[in-house]
């Protein structure tokens, strides 16, 4: 049975051997470093993991439980142990799917119930019939923050040639500038607001959330008739004077960066339809089953998951950079820091035991080829590792700009080839001695053109970016998520490092107002509240 110490003596002992030399010793390496679905593969071959490292990272897994955790979280156990909740994300496109179960009662019953009730709600505004104070609704604004605006944000954009409905807009931040710029242009009178929160307590949602009913009355509107909610918590959405005929809910045993599958997808179905959201869904469930069948060196999610741990807790790569060559899935990164960073950003075990490893690496990333002309040379020359994890589609959508999709297929598949070659310093010599170059200059021009290589990639392909693809992506990271906190003994679901400093800007908000004294915070706090005063004149 392998553990972390097989797992780095392995990694020293390797030293001096390159990813192309694993090429060059195992002609079957691409087929056997890399794991496929149906319509989707995921080559794991440009990294240094060879066969032994498999194996003893296989028997990590193994030896971790990773498989009693997965059946326990499919079965509706109580797996979020800090919070008391089953983490059933998967409930919600469990579409073709038998019972399942928490507390002893089937909650698919009720899953289909509101999944119905969306399907109508959009249908309804989609075709007009259910219309705003001027008419149709034309324009679809979510307020939420987290993962009650990163999922659909990022779907919706993602699915832009499968848009037929309404404009869909995003506002997160509490920061003024987002939501007077969002509403600037719209109008009021035909604008649906979906209030997004799970709590419908988050500061930032609940005061976006007051701004834009104000905005609407103030433009003629109706909020009575204009305004959505989508929360587990209908006593605060009545309050808030939501018709309840407007109100989604959902259960808490749905995370917040897991909930983009249920209620708080209502702005993607709105932009696409019930039936493209369905697909979207069987997409996630497509994944939660290869992710329950296949054996662990076939596993999507697991194989994705082993090649972090590889690259994260045994080489000792602090980051790592998710690029999509796919400009629609620009917001994926953003989604997927939530998801990893708070998933499984901690530094305490399940059991309290301070963690012996490092937990989840810091997440980044852009779209492809634009990064390639910002941080891409860090990532070639820069003196530390990034291990990249490379997506892209074999067909576009712009079928008429075919050249350009080809174009971008090169760009990552050069990316990821030049980042295990590199370039030696011989090679370096001679390219420029073939530009006429001697000498001393030529020594010190060589050594700038010099790559590395040897740094590791995944590149994950899929035939067209579609809601069964997307569905298939985002299940595929949500699992992968899981294995890495499952070996690494963290509860994946909870997120209890964003609670302080919620509390402390609830205490710094009346200092900044100027309606309480600034006295007894820290000297910096005092020192910058001061400036504030000076230069903004304090209370309004
Ligand atoms: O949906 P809510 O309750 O407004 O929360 C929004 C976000 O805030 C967090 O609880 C933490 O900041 C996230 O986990 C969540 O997605």
């Amino acid at each position: 049975m392998a553990d972390w110490n097989d797992l780095k003596a392995l990694r020293t002992a390797q030293s001096g051997t390159g990813i192309e030399g694993l090429f060059a010793a195992d002609p079957n390496r691409a087929k056997g470093f890399s794991a496929s679905t149906q319509d989707m593969h995921l080559d794991y071959s440009k990294t240094m993991i060879d066969a032994p490292v498999r194996d003893a990272l296989i028997a990590l897994c193994e030896s971790e439980d990773v498989a009693r955790r997965r059946a326990a979280m499919f079965a509706g156990a109580p797996i979020n142990e800090t919070e008391g909740r089953a983490a059933l994300h998967s409930a919600l496109r469990n579409l073709d799917g038998g019972p399942v179960y928490v507390d002893g009662q089937d909650v698919m019953p009720d899953v289909l119930r509101t999944l119905a009730r969306m399907r109508s709600f959009a249908d309804a505004v989609r075709a007009g019939t259910t219309a705003a104070t001027g008419g149709a609704f034309t324009d679809v604004v979510n307020i939420g923050i987290g993962g009650s605006d990163l999922g659909p944000a990022m779907a919706v954009r993602a699915l832009s040639p499968f848009h037929d409905g309404p404009r869909c807009h995003f506002v997160s931040n509490v920061d003024g500038a987002d939501i007077a710029d969002c509403l600037r242009g719209l109008d009021a009178r035909r604008t649906l607001v979906i209030v997004a929160s799970k709590t419908f307590s988050t500061i930032e949602t609940m005061t976006n959330a007051r701004t834009a009913r104000a905005w609407m009355i103030d433009g003629g509107g109706d909020p009575a008739r204009q305004f959505a909610a989508v929360s587990t918590a209908d006593d605060k959405t009545a309050e808030f004077g939501i018709d309840p005929d407007h109100v989604f809910g959902f259960a808490d045993w749905v995370g917040g960066r897991y909930s983009v599958w249920g209620p708080i997808g209502l702005s993607l179905m709105l932009a696409i339809g019930p039936k493209a959201f369905d697909a979207f869904l069987r997409g996630g469930q497509a994944m939660d089953l290869h992710f329950q069948a296949a054996d662990w060196p076939e596993n999507l999610p697991v194989m994705l998951a082993l090649v972090g741990l590889w690259h994260h807790q045994v080489c000792g790569y602090p980051t790592r950079a998710v690029l999509p060559y796919d400009q629609r899935l620009e917001r994926l990164p953003a989604y997927l820091q939530q998801l990893e960073m708070e998933s499984n950003g901690k530094r305490v075990a399940m059991d309290g035991s301070t963690l012996p490893m490092p937990s989840g690496p810091v997440v980044w990333g852009e779209p492809g080829t634009n990064g390639q002309h910002a941080f891409y040379q860090l990532i070639h020359q820069g003196t530390g590792t990034v291990p990249c994890e490379f997506m892209v589609a074999a067909t576009g959508h712009e079928l008429d700009l075919a050249h350009h999709h080809r174009l971008l297929i090169a760009n990552c598949l050069a990316q990821s080839e030049a980042l295990m070659r590199g370039r030696s310093l011989e090679e370096a010599r001679a390219l420029l001695m073939a530009q006429g170059l001697g000498g001393e200059e030529l020594e010190r021009q060589a050594r700038h053109r010099v790559f590395p290589g040897d740094r590791p990639s995944v590149t994950l392909i899929y035939p067209q970016l579609t809601p069964f693809v997307l569905g298939q992506i985002i299940a595929l990271y949500e699992h992968r998520v899981f294995v890495e906190g499952a070996v690494l003994g963290i509860n994946s679901f909870d997120q209890w490092g964003v609670e302080l400093g919620k509390q402390m800007a609830t205490s710094l908000g009346p200092i900044v107002d100027g309606t309480e004294p600034v006295q007894g915070r820290n000297a910096s706090t005092a020192a910058l509240v001061e400036y504030v005063h000076r230069h903004a004149g304090g209370a309004d």
